[in-house]
C-alpha cells in the first residue's frame, strides 16, 4: 500500500488566533519525516489536520487525492499516535488488541505481540496503572502494529527511558525496510533522532520554514572560522546565523549555497569549513532575533 499526502496552502485557526499559514507540501510513501519546531510552533495542529481530528480553515488537505476531512476511506490509512490520558482505562493490553483487530484491517496482532515483549509491557494490568514509559511504549506498539500507509508519532517517546528509545527507533527503522509506508515523527529530541531522518519539516511560528532531504539540508549549514578581518570579508552577502569571537578568530555559522567564487576566496584566505548538526540548524534558524539583527 502505497501512499501520498499533499498540503495546499493549509491555515488553521483557533478562534482569532493563527497557528498555522499557509503550508504547502509533499509527502512520499517510504521517507521518514522529522517533524521539528520549537514550543508552540504548530506541530501539533498540524499533525491532528492530518489525522483528521480537526478541519483546515483553508486550503487543501488530501491523501491520495481524496480530502482527508470526515472520510473514511482516507481516515482508514492514518494512526495518529499522541500522548492519551488512561487514567480511566481499566482495559488491559490484550483487550485493546482486541479492539484494534475489529476495526483496524491492517493490524498485525503477532507483531503488536513481539513489540509488546521487546518493550517488556505487562499484559495483566490495566493501561491506567502502566507506567507513563510504559503507556508510550504501548501506543507506539499500536502505531507500529497498525501498519497503516501514513504513521504519525507526535512526541511519542514521552516518559520512555534511553533503552526503550533506542527499540522505539530502531524498530521504526526495521519496520521501514520489512513494510515501507511514511512515518512523521515530531520531536524535541532532535540530535537523538535526526539519523531516522530522511527529510526535514521545520514549523516556525505557524510556517513551514524548510522542507528538505536531510543531506542537503546539512550541506546548507556550515561553519566558517579564521582570522576576523578574513571572516568579515568573506561573509559579506551569506546569510549568516551565528558567530563567535575568541581573541583573534572568528566562527560564524552561514546557511544557504555557497557561491563559487565564495567557495574560491575561503580556500585561498585558508579558512576552515567545518559542517554543523540538525540540532544548531534548528536552534539558530528558530531563534528570537531583534529587529536590527
Ligand atoms: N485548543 C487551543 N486553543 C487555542 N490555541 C491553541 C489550542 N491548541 C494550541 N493552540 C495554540 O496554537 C499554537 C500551536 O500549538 P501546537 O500545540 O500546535 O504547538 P506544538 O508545536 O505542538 O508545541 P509543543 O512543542 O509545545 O508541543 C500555540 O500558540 C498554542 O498556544
Amino acid at each position: 500500500m502505497t501512499v501520498k499526502v499533499e498540503a495546499n496552502q493549509i491555515s488553521f485557526s483557533y478562534k482569532n488566533f493563527e497557528a498555522l499559514t499557509n503550508i504547502d507540501f509533499t509527502l512520499e510513501n517510504g521517507k521518514i519525516y522529522g517533524l521539528i519546531g520549537r514550543n508552540g510552533a504548530g506541530k501539533t495542529s498540524l499533525l491532528s489536520l492530518l489525522a483528521a481530528y480537526q478541519k483546515s480553515t483553508s486550503g487543501n488537505l488530501k491523501i491520495d487525492g481524496e480530502n482527508i476531512f470526515e472520510n473514511e476511506r482516507a481516515m482508514a490509512k492514518v494512526t495518529f499516535v499522541h500522548q492519551v490520558d488512561y487514567k480511566d482505562e481499566y482495559d488491559t493490553i490484550p483487550q485493546f488488541f482486541e479492539l484494534a483487530n475489529r476495526y483496524r484491517p491492517t493490524f498485525d496482532q503477532q507483531y503488536a505481540e513481539q513489540l509488546v515483549e521487546l518493550f517488556q509491557l505487562p499484559t495483566d494490568k490495566p493501561l491506567k496503572e502502566l507506567s507513563t514509559g510504559m503507556q508510550s511504549a504501548f501506543n507506539v506498539t499500536i502505531g507500529l502494529a497498525n501498519r497503516t500507509p501514513l504513521t504519525i508519532f507526535d512526541e511519542a517517546y514521552q516518559g520512555m527511558d534511553a533503552p526503550t528509545r533506542e527499540v522505539f527507533y530502531n524498530e521504526i527503522l526495521e519496520e521501514q525496510e520489512r513494510n515501507p509506508r511514511l512515518f512523521i515523527l515530531s520531536t524535541h529530541l532532535v540530535s537523538e533522532m535526526e539519523y531516522l531522518f530522511d527529510e526535514v519539516l521545520m514549523i516556525d511560528k505557524g510556517k513551514l520554514i524548510v522542507k528538505e532531504d536531510m543531506g542537503s539540508l546539512l550541506q546548507k549549514g556550515f561553519s566558517i572560522t579564521g582570522a576576523i578581518d578574513d571572516i568579515e570579508q568573506v561573509v559579506s552577502g551569506l546569510q549568516v546565523l551565528s558567530e563567535q569571537q575568541l581573541g583573534g578568530t572568528k566562527s560564524v555559522m552561514v546557511y544557504g549555497e555557497l557561491p563559487k567564487e565564495k567557495e574560491e576566496e575561503i580556500k585561498q584566505k585558508g579558512l576552515e569549513i567545518g559542517s554543523v548538526s540538525l540540532h544548531d540548524l534548528f536552534i539558530q534558524l528558530t531563534k528570537e532575533r531583534n529587529k536590527d539583527e
